[in-house]
């Protein structure tokens, strides 16, 4: 196996409608990768499928140098295995600090089954400091997240994700919402974590997408209609057919 991930042949059918038809894709341990696609391609449920929300119907997900099955395991199984997900929405504990923040989500990665006697050591709060400066909010340690712009409510999930030690990120729709400031700034950050990370990212922000200057796979229908970079699969024809309508 040469990747990360190797996703092949997926399907899901929900109520016999084939919302995944086939799919596959592959992604290296280093690298950052794009989907994209119109309403109801499939992008959630892909990243459903993966994270072990949804079963599919039929395919194999392999995952790492071991090529372990992840149909085998559960969501909790997975997320321990290194596949962290940022949903849409940032949840992060508005009344808590940006370190205490990142300090829960550090012990619950720590010690899932002793939180109650867990007591953070002089090497968590250095690697919430670490945490904080790599996600840009290195100043903002002391602030409560309420306070934070929705910008920075994003970063600190990611930091929160990171916490727990991922070798694969999925990312949704990371920069809805955010000034053009706060957009450029995740895109460093992305760009910056695929350097050591596998991160694939859902956007439907087409200047999004290109200044992350990545591969882009093109979900339609449940299959993969394009891979490539953005100018290699904005001038395809299917492509523009499905994106402009037929
Ligand atoms: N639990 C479900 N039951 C029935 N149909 C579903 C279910 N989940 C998804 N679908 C359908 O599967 C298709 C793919 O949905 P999905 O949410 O994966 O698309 P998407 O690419 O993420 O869309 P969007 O960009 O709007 O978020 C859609 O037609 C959707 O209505």
């Amino acid at each position: 196996m040469s990747g990360l991930l190797e996703v092949s042949g997926i399907s899901v059918t929900f109520d016999g409608f084939r919302a995944i038809n086939n799919l596959s894709f592959s992604i290296g341990a280093a690298e950052l990768r794009a989907v994209i696609g119109p309403n109801g391609a499939g992008k959630t449920t892909f990243m459903d499928i993966v994270t072990g929300k949804t079963r599919p119907d039929g395919g194999r997900v392999l995952w790492g140098e071991r090529s372990i099955d992840l149909l085998k395991l559960d969501e909790a199984q997975i997320a321990r295995e290194g596949i962290g997900r940022k949903f849409q929405r940032p949840t992060v504990f508005e009344d808590q600090t940006v370190a205490e923040n990142l300090m829960m989500a550090l012990k619950a990665h720590r010690s899932p089954w002793r939180v109650l006697f867990w007591k953070p050591a002089g090497a968590d709060h250095a690697r919430v400091e670490e945490l904080a400066v790599q996600v840009g909010l290195g100043e903002a340690l002391a602030r409560k997240s309420g306070e934070l712009s929705h910008g920075q409510k994003q970063w600190l999930e990611i930091g929160m994700l990171l916490a727990q030690e991922p070798r694969l990120l999925l990312v949704d729709e990371p920069a809805a919402g955010m000034t053009l400031a706060e957009r450029e700034q995740t895109t460093s950050l992305l760009v910056d974590l695929a350097k050591t990370h596998a991160v694939v990212v859902v956007e439907h922000d087409m200047d999004f997408v290109r200044r992350l200057n990545c591969k882009v796979t093109v979900l339609h229908e449940g299959s993969v209609l394009a891979e490539g970079s953005l100018d290699h699969v904005t001038a395809n024809q299917q492509v523009i057919e499905v994106y402009l309508g037929r």
